[in-house]
């Protein structure tokens, strides 16, 4: 029996889980974490809160699981980034966020290469991913140190290795979608031709062993935390969809060994490479979900996020949401976008601004629904779909209703850390399948679409016409 813990470490928080063979759940240890919101696009963490948040979380589920664990996984936010002594392990800057758009000046800088890096990486162009941190940080923070994503500082902390896995790598701009490598044509392009960059390493392999959490145990399992839930949730074979609603929605679709090139404005990178193969993905980013709910609550709206349901007003009243906190990407790829309510009176209530959020993030969620429909060549029929605010019934049937298909809710509450724990099951016993070792699930709920087909229409044509408008606003003049 292969007992995992499985470190999730994101962006609102670290949740430590330990999996059993069978992928139950022994133990659950938590730890929230509040990044620091600042003018001008600012949202940082601090790195040492990061690691204490892994260490501590681990600690604490290998304790309650009171069972020896065979091997540590580690699932991460993706694109933050930050500048570190290899030395000593310290930070030498504040972690810069996915969600930070202060880099937006550097993809201008680069504006008329967009065309071909978006060709040969699968992305956009934009500061969402880590390359324009990396170069950010370089011109305005520190020439210290080097400069990698913050699994490949935690990996470090827990095994002394310089990697990262290739699903992590193929979200920074800097690596050929294709292979999956380090592309020195994209790396001069950033000026980061000097920047020692990590080894890209298999998500299923072992590479190296930690003693953080008690005796030393093998490391294996590394992945992006939305590739993480799109193989936990099984969408193993192409044309296969989910969305987690954490703090920002992320809608993924498998494309199979083919890494798309999206017609749409959606992206393309590495899901995994496991068992001996690469699989990719499409995707598409609500940069605020869990944020904007989080927002609404600090706005005194709600006093906590389960109190959606209960407060959402039952009929909306006109009010529209676009809950661009963050700006907007797929389709738009405005990091200047700002968020809109419209269609409030002095009859509006917290009731409906509430509801109009949260069928905002539905709406956006169903464009990108669409979007991948186009991308696949199928039409997308259903959508699975986990992450915190799955809980909120009003949110799961907005979006049934504005995306016109089921929404099957992933059971557990866990499926990106299910999904680390998978990967590193297969790293301990590689004449698993795959599949065997992710193994079948039954969702919690469906929900099917209520709305007819032409109401969800009508909605969704007003809301696009305020999105549209919401990044007119920001055209140049
Ligand atoms: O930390 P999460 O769960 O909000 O996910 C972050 C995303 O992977 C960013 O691309």
């Amino acid at each position: 029996m292969t007992v995992v813990l499985s470190i999730d470490q994101g962006t609102s928080g670290t949740k430590a889980i330990v999996v059993g063979s069978a992928g139950e759940t022994l133990a659950i240890a938590e730890a929230e974490l509040r990044p620091r919101y600042g003018e001008g696009g600012v949202v940082e963490q601090d790195p040492r809160a990061l690691l204490r948040s892994v260490l501590e979380t681990g600690r604490r589920a290998v304790a309650e699981a009171g069972h020896p664990i065979d091997v540590v996984a580690l699932a991460n936010q993706g694109e933050t980034v930050l500048a570190w002594d290899r030395g000593t392990g310290a930070p030498l800057s504040p972690a810069i966020v996915w969600q930070d758009r202060r880099a937006a000046s550097v993809c201008a800088g680069l504006s008329e290469h967009a065309e071909w890096v978006a060709e040969r990486t699968g992305l956009v162009l934009d500061s969402y991913f880590s390359a324009p941190k990396m170069a950010w940080l370089r011109g305005n923070v520190t020439t210290e140190g080097v400069v990698t994503t913050v699994d490949t500082w935690l990996l470090h902390h827990l095994t002394g290795e310089f990697v990262t896995d290739a699903a992590t790598a193929s979200r920074s701009l800097l690596t050929d979608v294709d292979t999956a490598a380090w592309d020195p044509e994209l790396i001069g392009l950033f000026g980061l031709d000097d920047e020692p960059l990590p080894r890209i390493v298999a998500c299923d392999e072992i590479i190296g062993t930690t003693r953080a959490f008690g005796v030393p145990t093998p490391v294996a399992g590394l992945i992006v935390d939305q590739q993480a839930a799109l193989l936990a949730e099984a969408c193993l074979d192409a044309g296969a969809a989910k969305c987690t609603f954490g703090t920002g929605a992320f809608l993924l679709a498998n494309t199979g060994a083919t890494a798309v090139r999206s017609t749409a404005g959606l992206t393309s990178s590495v899901a995994w490479r496991a068992a001996g193969q690469t699989a990719y993905c499409v995707d598409g980013q609500v940069y605020t979900a869990a944020s904007a709910i989080r927002w609404i609550r600090d706005l005194g709206f709600i006093r906590t996020a389960g109190e959606l349901d209960t407060v959402a007003a039952r009929q909306a009243d006109g009010t529209l949401c676009v809950p661009a906190l963050a700006g907007l990407a797929a389709p738009w790829w405005r990091p200047d976008a700002t968020a809109t309510f419209t269609g409030m009176t002095l009859s509006t209530g917290p009731e409906h601004l509430v509801l109009a959020v949260l069928q905002g993030i539905a709406a956006q969620v169903a464009t990108l629904c669409e979007l991948v429909t186009g991308d696949l060549g199928t039409p997308l029929t259903r959508l699975r779909a986990d992450g915190g605010l799955t809980r909120s019934r009003t949110l799961m049937q907005a979006q049934a209703d504005l995306a016109q298909m089921p929404v099957d809710v992933y059971p557990s509450a866990h499926a990106t850390p299910l999904g680390a724990a998978a990967l590193a099951r297969l790293a301990l016993d590689p004449r698993m399948t795959l599949r065997e070792a992710v193994g079948p699930w039954r969702p919690a709920a469906v929900y099917e679409p209520v709305w007819s087909a032409e109401r969800a229409a009508e909605f969704r044509s007003t809301w696009t016409a305020v999105a549209e408008a919401t990044v007119r606003k920001g055209d140049p003049t």
